[in-house]
């Protein structure tokens, strides 16, 4: 009882990423908590065939199985209904979802329905203590949710002392995805689909999907070569194109720049954009506001460069190169062709 969910996104079988990544997390806080970490798949039967093999190894004491085909792919309606009488029965106190599509159709409605709160977008989760001095009253382990607020301006530290679950939704690649035990086997409880699903759950029925994939994959690029308003316009950014090239590196960039159109929305990294860990993060005419720095600052070594030695981006760099892009950069592709060959 009082154990930490998550809710897992699957597509065509595989677990996804951002799920895999609040299972880590999960693992993390339920330990703190001294509580069970318990996860919920719901899917087609093929769907959840292979399931048990990629949850438990990230140290999922239960996994709550709702196979039926009707559930695959994701409509609003049978998954709320699923979470809301789980959450009923098994009164969480926390409740983790992805902030992508799905989170944030389904965590909204499972907290409206069950009357509890939601923080959307966190940055960051944690356990910790409050003290109402008004009320005279501490509160224990609750669930710091954090996360930018007034447009980036303060991070907010938001508690829900009163209603539960305290429910959290996280977007993909803000929390790092790591493997407890590879042996890790917790319980499998297969629940009967229709114990928690009206059949007019199933008004909605998908007749077809097409899905677009990007080409773009910064996320997983170990060199990013990333642009900002300082570029100066969409010539010059194929400067950073050409030196992506040279070091085998994809092309980031800010929201400033992508709002220039100087690239596409795809590349923008930071708290509206993607967020990024690279082995090398070559931030080029960037200043470094925080809504930026909060998608790349996990980077192994941030280079700037940067026509103002004060840019705040450089209090955060590894290396800081002073000088103007134009200058900069062409001589960086020379050096890096010269001596890759
Ligand atoms: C709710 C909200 C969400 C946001 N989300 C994001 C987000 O996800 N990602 C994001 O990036 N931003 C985001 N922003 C915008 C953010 O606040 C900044 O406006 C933006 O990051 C600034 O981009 P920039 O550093 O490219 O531009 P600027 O702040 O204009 O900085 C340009 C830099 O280039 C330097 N420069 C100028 N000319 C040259 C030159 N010739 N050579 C070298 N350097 C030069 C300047 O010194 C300066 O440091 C968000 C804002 C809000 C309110």
């Amino acid at each position: 009882m009082n154990n930490l969910f998550v809710y897992l996104e699957i597509e065509d079988g595989v677990v996804a990423d951002v799920s895999q990544e609040l299972l880590t997390k999960g693992r993390s806080l339920a330990g703190q908590l001294d509580c069970k970490l318990e996860a919920i798949a719901a899917g087609s039967v093929a769907d959840l065939e292979k399931i048990e093999g990629q949850v438990f190894p990230y140290g999922v004491d239960v996994l709550h199985l709702f196979k039926d085909d009707r559930l695959s792919p994701y409509t609003t309606l049978p998954h709320t209904s699923i979470l809301t009488e789980l959450f009923k029965k098994e009164q969480p106190q926390i409740c983790l979802m992805g902030a992508t599509i799905i989170g944030r159709d389904l965590g909204p409605r499972v907290s409206s329905l069950l009357g509890s709160g939601l923080t959307a977008d966190c940055t960051s989760l944690e356990i910790g203590d409050h003290e109402d001095r008004k009320a005279g009253k501490t509160y224990k382990n609750l669930l710091y949710q954090i996360r930018p607020a007034f447009g980036g301006n303060i991070v907010a530290w938001i508690i829900n002392p009163d209603c539960r679950p305290q429910m959290a939704t996280v977007r993909e690649g803000v929390m790092k995805k790591e493997i407890f035990d590879p042996y890790y086997k917790g319980e499998t409880v297969e629940h009967n689909v229709a114990d928690y699903v009206k059949e007019e759950d199933f008004v909605v029925s998908i007749i077809d999907r097409h899905i677009e994939k990007s080409k773009v994959n910064i996320k997983n690029s170990p060199i990013i070569v990333s642009g900002g308003y300082g570029v100066g316009s969409k010539e010059n950014f194929q400067l950073l194109y050409q030196l992506a090239d040279v070091l085998g590196a994809e092309v980031g960039a800010s929201r400033a720049a992508v709002d220039a159109g100087f690239t596409e929305h795809e590349r923008q990294v930071g708290q509206t954009g993607i967020t990024v860990r690279p082995k090398v993060y070559i931030a080029c005419g960037i200043s470094g506001q925080i809504q930026h720095i909060a998608g790349m600052q996990d980077s192994s070594i941030i280079i700037s460069i940067n026509n103002d030695p004060n840019a705040p981006i450089n209090s955060i760099a590894d290396y800081v190169i002073t000088g103007e892009i134009e200058k900069v950069i062409p001589k960086m592709i020379k050096y890096y062709k010269k001596n890759s060959k």
